[in-house]
């Protein structure tokens, strides 16, 4: 290197992995770049060193945050010059991870409506400056981007698809991703036996939404230039993805969360007090604990017997979780009739491998993922996994409204949740919810006749202690339209361009490393 002067600082280094270098671009002697790009030059540099070129790499900053940053090497030779931009762009196409063309959808309503805005400022100049190709579609209503992808759009164009906006437009790209693929390889969605074939084409996820739940359980930040840089490099995160079935027919796919009780009814509630903005979610949950419904039903699930991790796991699933690969490899193509003894739990009845648990709940829920969000840092199932095709199955009992505040403020504090007597958790690949009152499919009429008004008259006063018969699932925000679910776990069904959430190094001041190749 003795022909080359970086910009930095000398007698200081810095490596960076080929993997994550997004450019290099050549400098004309006057400080431009080909690409139109300028930079200040000390004169004296530009005489001793009149040929330069820039590579840009990817920086960690604090919090998972990435950023692109620039280092640039000034040669006396030419020739010289020219080899190494040479030898950096032929090591880059050698990176056989990284997408070329990709199909963009813009929520141009998500979040606080920025989503254009986010995508042609911070995005699209890094996608450029990486050589991408993309077709961008602004969305006109809502399953706009579902309904393209699973009929117009030609997938085998592109090499993967990329979502601007929140969690609901990112649903809509799994279901309409998910759904094209089924139909394209003959399987029929409605039936939980067939065994789903996984989608080939990667999303990504640039946060333009409210919440942006899949961003933080997947990169660990909501950053669109941090999720942009993980589509660049061409990151790979394999996810599960749960089917929703009501009496053999498909409902609807869920990552994340699929809560029944509680969270059914914070989300029906709030979806009638839209106009409050997003206060109205603290206001739902305020009102929802207070009237402090429960529910009647039995639940039957099929426990992972044959996974090495469990809900109470202190480990956390992150960037190469030893767990997600291992399952990935070794279980995928186990069919849930494959995993049928029954776990060391005493008091349940097991038939079949399948356990059965009746009673009056407060609050069903299966999370698929984590569900951490700086709302609920630890999110509702701390240890669940991306990638090992379970969920995890929390069954709140009948208590008292001072034990259930007890156990919703653990998800805020360092105490096990779990570990309260009227709790239970299960890893699970497979279950099934029968509400007591609805053991054939009438709760959908029953709904529709006058004790449709009792029971909002119910639900609306939080004095009454009379529980009304239904809750409503909220699957990942959405509500669906049955009480009895059957829902089965897809191990790695998707891929994200992202890689988990990775570790902070010990010393997080990491602010400006001093660079050289
Ligand atoms: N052009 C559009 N007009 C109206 N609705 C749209 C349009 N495009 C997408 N949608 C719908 O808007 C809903 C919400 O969008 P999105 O998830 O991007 O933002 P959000 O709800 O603010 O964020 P989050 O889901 O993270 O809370 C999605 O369910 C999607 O189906």
């Amino acid at each position: 290197m003795s022909d080359f002067a970086s910009d930095v600082e000398k007698g200081t280094s810095h490596s960076v992995s080929v993997s994550e270098i997004l450019a290099v671009r050549e400098l004309d002697v006057d400080g431009g770049t080909k690409d139109g790009r300028w930079q200040k030059m000390p004169q004296k540099l530009t005489e001793a060193y009149p040929y330069a070129f820039t590579v840009s790499y990817v920086e960690r900053a604090r919090q998972h945050r990435w950023r692109c940053s620039d280092v640039t090497f000034h040669c006396s030779e030419g020739a010289l010059c020219q080899q190494w931009i040479q030898t950096i762009r032929e090591q880059l196409t050698a990176l056989t991870n990284r997408p070329k063309h990709l199909l963009v959808y813009i929520n141009p309503y998500g979040g606080k409506q920025q989503g254009k805005c986010i995508y042609e400022q911070k995005v699209a100049p890094l996608f450029a400056c990486a050589s991408i190709s993309t077709d961008v579609i602004v969305t006109e209503n809502a399953n706009h981007a579902r309904d393209h992808l699973k009929t117009e759009a030609e997938l085998k164009k592109y090499d993967g698809v990329v979502c601007v906006g929140g969690d609901g437009m990112f649903s809509e790209i799994v279901h309409g991703l998910v759904s094209r693929t089924q139909r394209d390889n003959g399987v029929d969605q409605n039936s939980l036996e067939e065994k789903l074939v996984p989608c080939t084409l990667r999303i990504g996820i640039i946060p333009a939404g409210s919440t942006d739940c899949i961003c933080y359980a997947t990169v660990g930040i909501n950053d669109p230039v941090t999720s942009a840089l993980h589509v660049i490099v061409g990151d790979s995160q394999p996810m599960d993805v749960c089917s929703v079935h009501h009496n053999n027919t498909f409902l609807r796919y869920s990552v994340s969360l699929l809560g029944y009780g509680f969270y059914g009814d914070v989300l029906a509630d709030s979806e009638r007090k839209r106009w409050m903005g997003p206060a109205r979610y603290d206001f739902s949950g305020f009102k929802t604990f207070l009237t402090h419904h429960h529910y009647e039903g039995a639940v039957s699930f099929l426990p992972a017997t044959d996974t090495l991790g469990t809900p109470r796991d202190k480990t956390r699933c992150r960037a190469g979780c030893f767990i997600c690969q291992h399952d990935g490899q070794l279980y995928s193509g186990d069919s849930p009739e494959e995993s049928k003894t029954a776990p060391d739990v005493s008091d349940r009845e097991y038939e079949m491998g399948w356990g059965v648990v009746r009673g009056k709940f407060l609050a069903i829920n299966a999370a698929s993922m984590s569900c951490a969000c700086p709302r609920s840092p630890k999110g509702l199932s701390p240890a669940a996994h991306l990638a090992d095709g379970t969920t995890d199955l929390i069954l709140v009992r009948k208590c008292s409204r001072f034990n259930f505040l007890r156990h919703l403020l653990r998800h805020t504090s360092k105490d096990d949740q779990f570990d309260m007597t009227f709790v239970e958790v299960h890893r699970v690949r497979r279950f099934r919810f029968t509400p007591r009152h609805c053991q054939n499919d009438s709760e959908l009429d029953l709904r529709e006749n006058g004790k449709q008004l009792f029971s909002q008259i119910c639900r609306d006063h939080p004095a009454c202690s009379c529980s009304p018969a239904y809750s409503s699932w909220n699957c990942d925000g959405e509500i669906l339209p049955h009480a009895a679910i059957e829902v089965g776990v897809h191990c790695q069904l998707i891929k994200l361009f992202a890689r988990g959430i990775e570790e902070q190094p010990l010393f997080e001041d990491l602010a400006n490393p001093p660079c050289a190749l």
